[in-house]
């Protein structure tokens, strides 16, 4: 229920804190960092089809043009991807695949380094594209989603036991490669990279001198960034489930609606 002193059952909470916030002149350059799916896009079953709220598309227009504010998307999602149907102004940095991609929208497109991967590690990512395809095999509803660094097993689609089984197989897979396994929202996700969004989050504040942080995020990936920022950081849980983020809102509604508010504080 706590974190920090702070009422994580009170829906007033965040929005009140964004406003204080906006009205603290003292503390630019801000940071407003948020995750994708299931933060500012609810979640669907095909990940092809999800879009962020038009709402939130709103909201993230008008905080990218305050003076003193950078506009960050932090996401599981491979940063081509995450540009393909973000809808963020220009200027908008992108931190894709969990960390291991950043880049920056910029007049005529996406601009960024692709990822890199030694012989060693694309020779990995072949062996975890095959374990996840084995945990899929025969089992309705389950597919693998193939990444630049990572394979990812979903199982939304399937009835609960199959799930259950390919889950279980899935993480087995990992551990038996020795690679680093997310189990997040009906997703078991295999990545070669051992970055993580809150080490990601770490150097893009230090780069821009950033004097606080705002970040909202729903899965377990984001709890690593949540953990990784400071106390007086405003951190915001997308919907149930235990955190360590300060504040939450109950669903990407709600966050939309915070971030129109926060914005207007601002101008
Ligand atoms: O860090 P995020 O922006 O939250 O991205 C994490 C994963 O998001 C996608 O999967 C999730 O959203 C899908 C669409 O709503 C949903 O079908 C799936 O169950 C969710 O886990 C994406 O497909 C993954 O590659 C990302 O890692």
């Amino acid at each position: 229920m706590t974190a920090g002193g702070t009422r994580l059952d009170d829906d007033a909470a965040a929005p009140a804190v964004l406003t204080r916030l906006a009205r603290d002149a003292a503390r630019r350059p801000l940071l407003v960092a948020l995750d994708f799916d299931g933060t500012l896009a609810p979640l669907v079953d095909d990940p092809d089809a999800s879009r962020a709220l038009p709402a939130a598309v709103d909201a993230l227009r008008a905080l990218a043009q305050v003076p003193g504010v950078t506009l960050a998307l932090v996401s599981g999602r491979s940063l081509t991807d995450l540009h393909r149907r973000a809808e963020v102004p220009v200027g908008t940095v992108l931190i894709g695949s969990h960390g291991g991609e950043r880049g920056r929208v910029g007049e005529h497109g996406l601009i960024h380094e692709p990822i890199q991967l030694d012989p060693e590690q694309d020779a990995l990512l072949v062996r975890v594209g095959a374990g996840l395809q084995r945990a899929a095999r025969g089992r309705n509803g389950v597919w693998v989603q193939h990444k630049p660094a990572a394979a990812v097993l979903h199982t939304r689609l399937a009835e609960p036991d199959d799930a259950e089984a390919a889950t279980r197989e899935g993480l087995a897979v990992a551990e038996e490669l020795g690679v680093h396994a997310i189990h997040g929202k009906d997703v078991v996700e295999v990545s070669v990279l051992t970055v993580t969004k809150g080490t990601a989050l770490q150097q893009l504040r230090a780069d821009l001198g950033a004097a606080a942080v705002v970040y909202a995020g729903d899965d377990t990936t984001d709890e690593h960034a949540f953990a990784d920022l400071e106390a007086t950081d405003v951190t915001v849980k997308v919907g149930p489930g235990g955190t360590v983020a300060r504040y939450r809102v109950p669903d990407p509604e709600a966050l939309a609606e915070a971030l129109a508010g926060f914005a207007a504080a601002l101008a």
